[in-house]
């Protein structure tokens, strides 16, 4: 595949796609002289979007991207310096505009590798470093990762739907929120499981295969239906998919080999025909065995139509003999949901006297939305056939004791020991040391296999869409009640 290098795709930098408060956050830190406080942030989303088992974790290579390109340029420093508070006074002062314009980027960054099944309550990312840098990048990988992995695991749940050998197209861009919303949404669509997208930019600029037919347009500027389709198969003789229900579907499956049989004595094939109104199931089905009975046996059948994965799956237990299915808005604007709502927390500060951590933590009412301290790591146990099994966050700042338990933060009751011999593997992979990278990244192509065996790899009952079984995710024991010991010191008693 013909990938175009990531590199650059953010440069110059766009170190402004922030919210105004990182800014007045690192002033404040700055004018503390906490600018330089070791601390650990955590990128985690709380529940799997589209009321689904898993996600498909996505984002991380533009975020690289994002972080390497990082720099506040003089226009940018220019734009803030220009910013005024309430009283009409600098919002900045020129010296800390000064102190931004020298920054340089150090921390460590450890990341899930994109592709990989993810889950609640799990670091996607962690960051460690200077804690004015490391506050400075949480809307930015947010805004990438939570959209990446939404649309990803969209996309993973509509290859759910369609079956391994199926074809899916991803045609969203004129639905798409914008631009940039329709570039990003077909990148992590084919990582997700599309095999192609309609988007030229993006085949452009990611290296994902482009493939598409022909609108109604191009039928309706024609006289007739074979006119049309033969003057397509002239323009492509080996790569002609004919939209056939401009007026009558079956009538235009009819036309359509009127004119495959004209190409078939030139020694071409029609590659296929699409649906894109009507009953899909019953139109499929009639127009397969239409074609069949002519003998284009291999001719494809694409649908489209507003589909997305219950709509897929409907089709298929109706019997539908579609092989292709294009799929547009509800792919591309995660139709059902809108965003993935994944967070950023800090977990960890060193001490202003650096004598140790802080480990820090976020209460909610629900204590499933209460934060988890420490320098978290992501260890997934693998039963005895290396399906993933359970996953445990434990604290990379404290020992491990011999014996680990894994306990559910959301049902004490639900523990389970882990025996020593289980086999596991770590998460969270070093990205970033010191600011300066450490992994070379996969292409994309190489990503979308790896999401492909990841969600292959887990039980059936946590892909299904309808009530799926929970997957197990917990703290290890001592986390677990460090965390609890934490919550009770934060949490007020309340009187009677
Ligand atoms: N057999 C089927 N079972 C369930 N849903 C189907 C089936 N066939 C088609 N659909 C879906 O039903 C919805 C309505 O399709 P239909 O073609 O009737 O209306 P439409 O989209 O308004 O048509 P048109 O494009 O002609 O205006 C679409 O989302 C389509 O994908
Ligand atoms: O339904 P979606 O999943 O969003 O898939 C994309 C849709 O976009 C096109 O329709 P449109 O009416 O825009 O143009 P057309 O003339 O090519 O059908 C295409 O025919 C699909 O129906
Ligand atoms: O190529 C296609 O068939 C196509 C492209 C975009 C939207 N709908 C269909």
């Amino acid at each position: 595949m013909n990938a175009a290098p990531l590199s650059g795709l953010y440069a110059p930098s766009l170190a402004l796609v922030t919210d105004l408060y990182q800014l007045t956050m690192a002033y404040g830190y700055w004018q503390q002289g906490m600018q330089d406080r070791e601390a650990v942030f955590h990128l985690y989303f709380r529940k799997a979007p589209f009321q689904g088992g898993y996600a498909v974790a996505a984002g991380l290579a533009l975020a690289v991207d994002w972080v390497e390109n990082l720099h506040f340029s003089d226009d940018d420093l220019a734009y803030l310096g220009s910013l005024r508070g309430s009283k009409g006074g600098a919002l900045f002062p020129t010296e800390f505009l000064d102190y931004l314009r020298q920054l340089k980027f150090t921390c460590d960054i450890d990341a899930v590798p994109e592709g990989t099944v993810v889950f609640g309550n799990e670091p996607l990312i962690r960051v460690r470093g200077p804690l004015l840098q490391a506050q400075l990048l949480e809307t930015a990988l947010l805004t990438l990762v939570n959209f990446q992995t939404l649309i990803a695991t969209k996309a993973a749940r509509i290859r759910e739907a369609a079956g391994p050998t199926d074809q899916i197209l991803e045609f969203g861009l004129r639905r798409a929120q914008g631009f940039d919303g329709g570039l990003g949404a077909s990148r992590a669509a084919f990582l997700g499981g599309a095999d192609a997208t309609s988007n030229v930019l993006a085949g452009q600029r990611y290296g994902i295969p482009v493939r598409g037919t022909h609108a109604h347009s191009w039928v309706m500027s024609f006289e007739d239906e074979v006119a049309a389709f033969g003057a397509y198969a002239k323009a492509f003789p080996d790569d002609s998919v004919f939209l056939v229900d401009t007026y009558d579907t079956l009538d235009g499956v009819r036309q359509a080999i009127k004119v495959a049989r004209e190409m078939r004595a030139n020694s071409h094939e029609l590659a296929g025909i699409r649906l894109d109104s009507g009953d899909l199931a019953y139109l499929s089905r009639e127009a397969r065995a239409v074609l069949d009975e002519a003998g284009f046996t291999a001719t494809r059948i694409v649908a489209s139509n507003d589909l997305e994965e219950n709509l897929i799956t409907s089709l298929k237990q109706q019997g539908a003999r579609i092989d292709t299915w294009g799929v547009g808005t509800q792919l591309i604007t995660a139709y059902n949901q809108a965003a993935l709502g994944g967070v950023y927390k800090l977990a960890a500060l060193r001490k202003a006297d650096d004598s140790g951590w802080d480990f820090t933590i976020k209460l909610s009412e629900q204590v499933a939305k209460t934060s988890v301290p420490g320098i978290l790591q992501v260890r997934r146990y693998l039963n005895e056939h290396g399906k993933p099994r359970a996953d445990m966050l434990y604290n990379t700042a404290a020992p491990l004791p011999d014996q680990l338990t894994i306990i559910d933060p959301a049902d004490i009751t639900r523990r389970l020991a882990i025996r020593p011999e289980t086999t596991f593997r770590e998460l969270l992979e070093p990205v970033f040391r010191a600011g300066q990278r450490v992994r070379e990244l996969p292409t994309l192509a190489d990503s979308r296999a790896h999401a492909q065996r990841e969600v292959q790899s887990l039980d059936p009952s946590i892909r299904r869409f309808l009530n799926p079984h929970t997957y197990p995710v917990g703290l290890e024991k001592d986390l677990f009640d460090y965390r609890t010991q934490l919550i009770l010191e934060k949490k007020p008693v309340r009187g009677a």
